[in-house]
Formats: structure tokens, C-alpha cells, sequence
């Protein structure tokens, strides 16, 4: 058993979650209550490495009350800066990583849980069972995003396209691609113009 997967992200026109010099504010004040709003409504959420090296996001509710989610970091080498908001703020945070690193072996003794991991779809097996989240927002980057669609464990897709155009940077599904012929299709499960009349939201499901 595993939780309901959402992939949730703020594109360009031309699908880039982030520019090359990693600027990747896209969304309007609208779309950051539709982000706080489905946190609220979710038991964990998920982001890759790299998201949280560049962004050091907090992943709380601020723009939206409610009961804030996990936090679940994926990383393949556990280098990850004990510094980080995430770690020395609540609530709980898990990290899978698929390399005890001696930073991880310090945030254990900060109460940060550590998990090892093999496939995308066993660490949230394990979220379902050790955890109890039944429902996960990814949150990117892409490299995340695009490993979780390789495995076959995305339910839904939310897409804010947002009226930009980096021309280069990270893709929303930023990997090494499906054959063209074989690539997973999903149903749109519905589309809208949001309040702020410049962008688009998107929900696919599969
Ligand atoms: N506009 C938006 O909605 C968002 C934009 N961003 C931006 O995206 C950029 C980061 O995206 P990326 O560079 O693609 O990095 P990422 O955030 O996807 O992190 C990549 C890292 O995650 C780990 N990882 C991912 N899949 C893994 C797997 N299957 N197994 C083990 N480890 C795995 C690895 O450590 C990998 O190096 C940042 O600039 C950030 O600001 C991130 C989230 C949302
Ligand atoms: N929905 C959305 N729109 C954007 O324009 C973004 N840059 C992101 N980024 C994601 O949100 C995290 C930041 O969250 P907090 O502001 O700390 O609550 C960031 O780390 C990305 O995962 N998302």
C-alpha cells in the first residue's frame, strides 16, 4: 500500500519550474493560497535535495490555516546542511536518503527521522505504514518530479502555468525522457483561469 501522489508545481509557458540562475518565483499571491491550501489538505509533503539546498524552504502553512503536513526530503548522497529551516523548525521532518551521511547521523540526535531507501515507491510505502500519510503534494524540483513519474507512482498532476518564459533552467519533469511512443498519458481532470486573469491552473489525474 502506498499514499495518494500529487505533484504539485508552478511552470513557465515553456515548462521550467526554475530559471538558470535558479530564480523560480512564479506564482501569483492566488496560487501561493492554492499551495498553502493543498498542504493543509495532504499528510505529508515532499521535496528533493536539491529544492531544499537552494530554496531552504520552511514546507509550513503560511498563507492558509490549518494543521501543517510532514516534511519529507529524498536525497541520493545525505548531504544536506543541519542548518536548513527545515530541520529546526516543527513540525516532524523525514529524510530517505541512500546514504548515511555523518550530517544525518547529527540530525538523528535532532529528532530528524532517517530513512534508507531503494525505489521512490518504497519510501512511500513507508511513509504509509511507519507514518500513516495517506495523501503526499510533492513539491519538486524536477529531478524528483521526473524520477516519481519514471516509477509510475504519480496520481495527479496541479499545474499553475504561469505567463513567463525562461527558455533554459529545470523542467518540470526534468530527466533523461520517455520514448515518445511510450510516454504516460494522463486525463485532464479539469482547467481554469485564476483570480489574478494571467494565470492557468491545470489538474491532470491518471
Ligand atoms: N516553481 C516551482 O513550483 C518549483 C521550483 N523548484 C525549483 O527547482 C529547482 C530544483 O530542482 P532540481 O534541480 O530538479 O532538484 P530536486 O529538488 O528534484 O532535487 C534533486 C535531488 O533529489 C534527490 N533525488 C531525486 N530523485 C531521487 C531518487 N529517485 N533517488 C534518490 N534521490 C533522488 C537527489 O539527491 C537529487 O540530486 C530549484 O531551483 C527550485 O527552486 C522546486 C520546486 C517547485
Ligand atoms: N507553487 C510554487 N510556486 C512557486 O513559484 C515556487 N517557487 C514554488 N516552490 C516550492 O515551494 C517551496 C517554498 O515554500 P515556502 O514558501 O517555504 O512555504 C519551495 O521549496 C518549492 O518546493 N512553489
Amino acid at each position: 500500500m502506498r499514499p495518494y501522489i500529487i505533484i504539485s508545481s508552478t511552470m513557465t509557458i515553456d515548462g521550467k519550474i526554475a530559471a538558470k540562475d535558479s530564480f523560480s518565483e512564479l506564482s501569483c499571491r492566488y496560487d501561493k493560497i492554492r499551495q498553502h491550501m493543498l498542504r493543509a489538505q495532504v499528510d505529508a509533503v515532499m521535496i528533493g535535495a536539491r529544492t531544499a539546498r537552494v530554496d531552504n524552504p520552511r514546507l509550513t502553512l503560511k498563507y492558509y490555516t490549518g494543521k501543517n503536513p510532514i516534511r519529507v526530503i529524498v536525497t541520493n548522497s545525505g548531504d544536506l546542511d543541519p542548518g536548513l529551516k527545515i530541520f529546526n523548525i516543527p513540525p516532524s521532518t523525514v529524510v530517505y536518503t541512500r546514504n548515511l551521511s555523518d550530517s544525518l547521523k547529527e540530525l538523528t540526535k535532532k529528532g530528524v527521522y532517517v530513512r534508507t531507501f531503494s525505489t521512490l515507491c518504497d519510501a512511500m510505502a513507508d511513509l504509509y505504514k511507519t507514518f500513516s500519510v495517506r495523501t503526499v503534494m510533492v513539491e519538486g524540483g524536477g529531478k524528483l518530479n521526473w524520477s516519481l513519474m519514471k516509477e509510475g507512482c504519480v496520481d495527479e498532476v496541479r499545474v499553475t502555468v504561469s505567463p513567463r518564459v525562461f527558455g533554459s533552467g529545470t523542467s518540470i519533469f526534468d530527466g533523461d525522457g520517455f520514448p515518445g511512443s511510450m510516454s504516460p498519458t494522463l486525463k485532464l481532470h479539469s482547467a481554469y483561469r485564476c483570480q489574478c486573469g494571467e494565470e492557468i491552473v491545470l489538474i491532470y489525474k491518471k
